[in-house]
């Protein structure tokens, strides 16, 4: 089996929780991925790496993160995945709100300003965070090359208005949920 086929394998078997769920935008639906169930997984979250590169391959960047939580394993994921392929890939995490102490980052990890950098997140619905985190980045000096997903629930749309490539992995239909 392909690393492809494979973590769609795992998403199915691993992360798919049919049942009323409300969502992160408000929205009520009939099922939830819970993704995190696959991108802490020790079996999964390598494939979550490596499939997230190659689905990026062509694009050009060298950091890559999204907004806390859900993007952090997946990129924490394609660090290690870049490194084991010779490639030195940074990771940084968007924090929902700029932190009071310290050193006050909204943006943590390597700095990203002047850098091509790739907006990640595990799944997208409505694509809100996936665009908070890349509005976050604008305004600190990055350039988002793409947003890019593992499982897509619906933000394509919402991502091309913001002027953005949208890659996804996976889709509903792929997973047998539409
Ligand atoms: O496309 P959207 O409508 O924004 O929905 C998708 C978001 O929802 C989930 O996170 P959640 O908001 O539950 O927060 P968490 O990562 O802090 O758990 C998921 O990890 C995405 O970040
Ligand atoms: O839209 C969301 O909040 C959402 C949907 C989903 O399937 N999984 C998840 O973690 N969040």
């Amino acid at each position: 089996m392909s690393d492809r086929e494979s973590l769609l394998a795992e998403i199915k078997s691993k992360g798919v929780v049919h049942g009323k769920v409300v969502l992160s935008s408000g929205k009520e639906a009939d099922f939830y991925v819970d993704m995190r169930k696959v991108t802490l997984d020790g079996q999964a979250a390598p494939l979550v790496g490596r499939v997230m590169l190659d689905l990026t391959e062509d694009l050009d960047y060298d950091a890559v993160g999204g907004l806390t939580l859900g993007a952090d394993p997946v990129a924490a994921a394609m660090l290690h995945a870049a490194a084991a392929r010779g490639r030195k890939l940074d990771a940084f995490v968007v924090r929902k709100a700029q932190k009071v102490h310290g050193l006050q980052r909204r943006i943590e990890g390597p700095d990203v300003a002047g850098r091509r950098v790739l907006a990640v997140e595990d799944t997208s619905t409505t694509g809100g965070s996936a665009l908070t985190a890349v509005e976050a980045l604008r305004e600190a000096g990055a350039e988002v090359v793409a947003v890019a997903v593992v499982v897509d629930r619906g933000a394509a749309a919402a991502v091309a208005e913001a002027g953005l490539p949208y890659r996804s992995a996976y889709g509903l239909e792929e997973l047998d949920l539409a």
